[in-house]
């Protein structure tokens, strides 16, 4: 059977577009080919990348063509990681005048050594017995320096409102004041306790941090104090390090990505890497059980084709790789839950920080709010209507209005 192989596209610019495919497809693997006596090009080709092909969108006003290429990779030039990956496809390349990468398309025999997500959307639907509705997750807002006892007060503010997920703010590293291991084992109790009342268990998600080659003892010893689920700010420390953690078996809890530095990637139209393979793709391999990314409505935004195409590359059918959840997020308010329902449907979470603690009523009443906005959609309600029922979502109306 013929080798299988790695495609890769990419957006760029030249004279002669399928002469660069060609260029590249040379340059990024064998360096040199037709200067080669015969036999070391025999001895070469199997490790010879191929221009698949170039598809031109724009004539440009210097003469040159902008468009898409592909060039396929054989799959013996990598290890099975994503730095070779990366560095294999666009490391010196990513330097070299106007080009983005924009997606890659990993044959069956190179996937399977990817862990992929642990749990996915199925398996956290069923920790949480939550199967008919987008979740709700909330952020802490904020962490950094404050008392052990306020984050207990937030905490429980937050779950006693029916969210389904609590994370930590993904900038909360110095957390003297509330260690780790003693947040996980506090929260955990608090939220036994408001299951108690309200009758949904809520998971905390901590923010895993600190030396790279230590992060999976730190992940383990979460888990024995009975940690929910992780945070990871990914790209700051690496798809490897997110791929080690899912990967281990004794780290049996869902992983939340965090787009963390994102924006140092993806904006340029002309450089970088696109926002669907960065925060979809690459983030699914590795094994992300829930990805956040900037929605297409609030502060921080994301282009909605953009977006729109990431939460599919998270859940689309990808040789048997479990599905992440696709979390759309900053600026979210419970105005924009019909929106967020319209354009990424029953499996997403509604994350919100501001959007709960801003609440007029505090964080127990925005959480609230959001919970009565998720049961109007899926009802097929209008949120006014549910507003008469809810006075927490009518005060919330009132403050941020409904969907733009
Ligand atoms: C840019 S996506 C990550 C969103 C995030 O981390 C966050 O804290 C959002 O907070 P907000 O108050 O805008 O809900």
């Amino acid at each position: 059977m013929s080798e299988q192989r790695i495609l890769v596209t990419y957006l760029t610019q030249a004279k002669d577009l399928n002469k660069k495919a060609q260029a590249i497809a040379v340059g990024m693997t064998v360096g040199s080919w037709t200067d080669l006596p015969l036999a070391k090009q025999a001895e070469l080709a199997p490790y010879l990348g191929e221009a698949v092909s170039a598809t031109p969108l724009a004539t440009l006003e210097n003469g040159e063509t902008r468009g898409l290429i592909t060039v396929s990779y054989p799959t013996r030039n990598f290890t099975a990681d994503i730095p070779s990956l990366l560095t294999g496809i666009f490391g010196k390349l990513s330097m070299d005048g106007k080009i983005k990468l924009i997606d890659i398309v990993l044959p069956d025999s190179f996937l399977q050594a990817f862990p992929g997500p642990k749990f996915g959307i199925d398996g956290l639907r069923e920790r949480l017995g939550a199967h008919n509705r987008p979740l709700l997750m909330s952020i802490f807002k904020s962490c950094l320096g404050l008392p052990f006892d306020d984050l207990k007060t937030q905490f429980r503010a937050q779950a006693l409102g029916g969210v389904d997920l609590v994370k930590d703010d993904e900038i909360f590293f110095a957390d003297d004041r509330a260690p780790f291991i003693e947040r996980i084992k506090a929260f955990k109790q608090i939220a036994q306790e408001t299951a108690a009342e309200t009758g949904k268990p809520v998971l905390y998600a901590a923010n895993l941090t600190g030396p790279v080659h230590e992060l999976n003892e730190k992940a383990k010893r979460a888990v024995d104090a009975g940690a929910d689920c992780l945070l990871f700010n990914v790209l700051a420390f690496g798809f490897d390090a997110l791929h080690r953690l899912a990967a281990d078996p004794d780290v049996h809890v869902p992983i939340m990505a965090h787009p963390a530095l994102a924006g140092a990637y993806y904006p340029s139209p002309d450089y970088g890497i696109a926002t669907p393979l960065l925060l979809g793709t690459l983030m699914r391999v590795a094994g992300a059980d829930l990805v956040l990314f900037p929605s297409p409505y609030g502060n921080v935004a994301l282009d909605k084709t953009e977006a729109l195409q990431l939460a599919k590359h998270l859940t689309d059918p990808l040789n048997g790789v479990r599905r992440s959840f696709p979390v759309p997020s900053a600026g979210i308010h419970p105005g924009l839950v019909p929106q967020l329902y319209q354009d990424f449907g029953l499996d997403q979470i509604v994350n919100a920080g501001g959007g709960i603690h801003g609440h007029p009523g505090g964080a127990t009443a925005g959480a609230k709010a959001f919970v009565a906005a998720i049961d109007a959609v899926i009802a097929g309600r209008t949120l006014e209507e549910a507003a008469t029922e809810s006075q927490e979502l009518a005060i919330a109306l009132e403050k941020w209005g409904g969907a733009r």
